[in-house]
C-alpha cells in the first residue's frame, strides 16, 4: 500500500499553447503516453468562487442536501449511500449549456446566481477541454478539430462534480475506501485541489505514487474514451484516494470536470503517431459506442435512480456491454464490477 514522492512528475504551461502550439502538444502528448497524467498550469481558470460554494453546500443539512439526488441527466447530490466506492460526497452538475439554468432538480439553495457561476465555470472547463483535444489531434497526425467534433453540447454532456472527502469520527468498515481504485470514463478529467491524497500507478505500473499539488495548477488526467480512441497510445491511469493518504480526521475538498464523448462517438481506435501501439489496434475495434460505455459506468458506480420509476439502474446491467468492456481490458482490475454494498 506505499506510495511515493515522484520527482518527474509532468506539469505543463498552458501559456505555451498560444505562442507555441507544437511544442505545447508534444509535450502533453509526451505526458499522457507516459503517465496519463499531468498537472497544467496557467489556465487561467480559477475554481476559488467555486470551492466557496462547495464548502457552503456541503454544510448544509444532509436531508437539505439529499432533497435532489443522482438521477439519469448526470444532476444532483451523490453520498448517502454506503459503498465500496467511496467514503465522499459529490454534487454532480451534468448536461450541456443552460442546463443547469433550467433544471428543477437542484435543491433551492441552488439560486440563480449560484447557477450561473456553475454555467460560467463549466464553460470555461470546456474551453479549455477542446483546445487540449485539439492538441492530440494534431499531433497524432488528424484534423485540429477531430475529438472536438465529438465533443459537441449534445448529449450526455460534460460533468461538473464538487466532492468533499468528509473528516470522520471513525473509519467505516475495512470494505470503504476514501475512494477506490479506478480509471475514469470519458476523454479528459480535470482536477483541482489544494490538498493532498491523490495517487496514480507509475508509468511501469509497479508502485502507486502520490500526486503533486501545485499552485494554480491543474491536475489533469486521460480517461477511457480517449485511450481507446488512440489505440491505448494515451494512457488511462488508474487512480485513487487511501486513508493513508488522506487521514481519517481531515476533510479534503476537491472539483472534478469529467469531459464526455457525445453519445455516438464510437470509441474505435484512430491512426495514432505512435507505431508501438498500432499491434493492439485490431482487437480494440469493437464498435462499442460512448453511450454504451458511459450507461454502464454509470451502473456501475453510482445507485441511480430511474426518475420515472424510482428503480435502482444498478440492478440492470447490459451483460454483453460487460462482456465487451472486459475484453478491452479497460475500467479494469476491481472496477468492473458494482459498487453497492448490497444489505
Ligand atoms: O478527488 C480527487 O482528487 C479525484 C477524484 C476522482 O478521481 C474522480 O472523482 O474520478
Ligand atoms: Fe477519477
Amino acid at each position: 500500500m506505499s506510495s511515493s514522492l515522484t520527482a518527474d512528475f509532468p506539469v505543463l504551461d498552458f501559456t505555451k499553447f498560444k505562442h507555441d502550439f507544437q511544442a505545447f502538444s508534444e509535450d502533453l502528448f509526451a505526458a499522457s503516453t507516459k503517465w496519463g497524467f499531468f498537472i497544467l498550469r496557467g489556465t487561467g481558470v480559477n475554481p476559488d468562487s467555486m470551492f466557496d460554494l462547495s464548502r457552503q453546500f456541503f454544510d448544509l443539512p444532509v436531508e437539505e442536501k439529499a432533497s435532489k439526488l443522482l438521477n439519469e441527466q448526470t444532476i444532483g447530490y451523490d453520498g448517502n449511500t454506503v459503498t465500496t466506492w467511496a467514503a465522499s460526497e459529490g454534487m454532480i452538475f451534468g448536461t450541456n449549456p443552460g442546463g443547469i439554468l433550467k433544471t428543477e432538480h437542484l435543491p433551492a439553495w441552488w439560486d440563480q446566481q449560484k447557477r450561473e457561476r456553475v454555467e460560467e465555470f463549466k464553460a470555461q472547463c470546456y474551453n479549455l477541454s477542446v483546445d487540449l483535444l485539439s492538441c492530440f489531434a494534431v499531433r497524432l497526425g488528424l484534423d485540429k478539430d477531430y475529438f472536438r467534433r465529438y465533443h459537441e453540447h449534445r448529449e450526455p454532456g460534460n460533468s461538473l462534480k464538487l466532492i468533499r472527502y468528509p473528516a470522520m469520527e471513525e473509519r467505516p468498515s475495512h470494505k470503504v475506501p476514501r475512494l477506490a481504485e479506478h480509471t475514469d470514463w470519458g476523454s479528459i478529467t480535470f482536477v483541482f485541489t489544494s490538498q493532498n491524497g491523490l495517487e496514480i500507478r507509475d508509468p511501469d505500473d509497479k508502485d502507486w505514487v502520490r500526486v503533486p499539488v501545485v499552485d494554480d495548477g491543474i491536475v489533469v488526467n486521460i480517461g477511457d474514451a480517449l485511450s481507446l480512441w488512440t489505440g491505448k497510445a494515451l494512457k488511462s491511469t488508474m487512480h485513487r484516494i487511501t486513508w493513508e493518504g488522506l487521514p481519517r480526521d481531515k476533510s479534503r475538498y476537491s472539483i472534478a470536470y469529467f469531459v464526455n464523448p457525445n453519445y455516438d462517438a464510437v470509441l474505435n481506435p484512430q491512426p495514432s503517431g505512435d507505431p508501438s501501439t498500432s499491434a493492439m489496434t485490431d482487437e480494440l475495434n469493437t464498435d462499442l459506442t460512448y453511450r454504451d460505455y458511459y450507461q454502464l459506468r454509470l451502473r456501475l458506480t453510482y445507485a441511480v435512480k430511474d426518475t420515472k420509476t424510482g428503480q435502482r439502474l444498478d440492478e440492470n446491467i447490459d451483460s454483453s456491454t460487460l462482456a465487451l468492456v472486459n475484453k478491452l481490458n479497460v475500467a479494469n482490475r476491481g472496477t468492473i464490477e458494482s459498487h453497492m454494498i448490497k444489505a
